[in-house]
């Protein structure tokens, strides 16, 4: 039995803190809010997941340092963007001894373009061999119910993710090791952003020919771009890649698929903001995986399509005419 600490007490991070409690592990999580950690000291967090009993092995506090303590994993698990500062904060508690942070975040940073261990390594001053990332189809609510789900645990040090993935495995939840750390964050960042096309796609009213459509072109930008950036595409044909973007294109419990319904229903962006309480990263996302994509040369025209709707006002009727207007190409180009 280890100790294991996690930052942030929303719904991610506190499923993933199920299962380390599965595990066999003592969890001490970190709130910014100090009614979300009173409630998970008294065994539940109301607000993020509802009629969930949490294991007695979990704990939370709002002070950083109680709650790293001597912990042997850091789980990092705050919405993408806000990463950078808090890990400001952060830094001294992270750095030295042989702890392993890992990455739970699907995004990649506005104005930097960079991915979440990239910005750990940077900010918290992590050696690389120290930074895992954990992906792939595992919707909060359905992993606080104990249903069955497989992940990757990905890092360029085997014996990390192998520390990683012996703390997360329980009897329902399956965690394989992979070397391959950019093509497990570009599979978890880029599907949320299919994920909204998909749901826009769905509030128009149009069927599965359509969706299915958007996830397999989907998947075809998601391993251009992550084999531009030294990924392997077998990790896109995983459960990183093409599983995390079925289980996010399709399912209602996915909040970017929800997102995606209310613009293609209508609302503005702004409108569903407000209305939506959860993280939908691929909202902010859009705009920097774009720009990631143009600096490396690779076409990404239903991300182009995403941003246009989200950040620039374009009709969601738009963006289908656009996508089908394009010129012919070989599909295997
Ligand atoms: N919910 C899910 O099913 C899954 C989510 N993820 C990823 O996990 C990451 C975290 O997402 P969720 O927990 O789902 O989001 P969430 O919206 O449920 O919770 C986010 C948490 O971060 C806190 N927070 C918000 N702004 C903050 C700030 N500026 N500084 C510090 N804390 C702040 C919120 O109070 C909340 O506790 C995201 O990158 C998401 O893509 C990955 C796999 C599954
Ligand atoms: O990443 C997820 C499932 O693997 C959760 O997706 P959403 O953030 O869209 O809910």
């Amino acid at each position: 039995m280890s100790h294991i600490a996690v930052f942030g007490a929303g719904s991610w991070g506190t499923a993933f803190s199920t299962i380390l409690a599965g595990g066999g592990n003592d969890v001490r999580i970190w709130g910014r809010r100090q009614e979300v950690v009173d409630q998970i000291n008294a065994g539940v967090n109301e607000d993020y997941l509802p009629q969930t009993r949490l294991s007695e092995r979990i704990s939370a506090s709002t002070d950083p340092e109680e709650v790293v303590g001597d912990a042997e994993i850091v789980v990092l698990s705050v919405p993408s963007q806000s990463l950078r500062d808090n890990l400001t904060g952060w830094a001294p508690l992270l750095a030295g001894g042989d702890r392993v942070v890992v990455s739970l975040m699907k995004g990649v940073e506005l104005g930097t373009t960079k991915r979440m261990s990239e910005v750990i390594a940077e900010v918290g001053q992590v050696p690389t061999e120290r930074i895992a990332v954990v992906s792939g189809p595992n919707l909060a609510r359905e992993i606080v119910q104990q249903q069955p789900a497989a992940s990757v645990v990905a890092c360029a040090d085997v014996a990390s993710a192998e520390r990683v993935a012996a703390a997360c495995s329980t009897d329902y939840f399956r965690p394989y090791t992979s070397a391959d750390i950019v093509g497990a964050e570009v599979g978890g960042a880029v599907k949320n952003v299919i994920a909204l096309a998909v749901g826009m796609a769905e509030g128009m009213g149009l069927g599965d020919n359509t969706k299915a459509s958007i996830i397999t072109r989907g998947l075809a930008e998601t391993t251009r771009l992550g084999v531009a950036l030294g990924a392997d595409p077998r990790t896109l044909s995983g459960l990183a890649g093409v599983g995390d973007l079925i289980a996010t294109c399709m399912s209602p419990l996915s909040r970017n698929h929800a997102f995606g319904v209310s613009l293609g229903q209508g609302m503005t962006v702004e409108q569903v903001q407000a209305e939506k309480r959860q993280t939908a990263e691929g909202v902010k996302s859009c705009a920097s995986i774009l720009e990631l994509a143009r600096h490396h040369g690779v076409d990404v025209p239903i991300t182009e399509q995403v941003n246009n709707a989200v950040n620039h006002g374009h009709s969601v009727q738009n963006m289908v005419r656009a996508l089908l207007s394009r010129a012919r190409k070989h599909e295997t180009d």
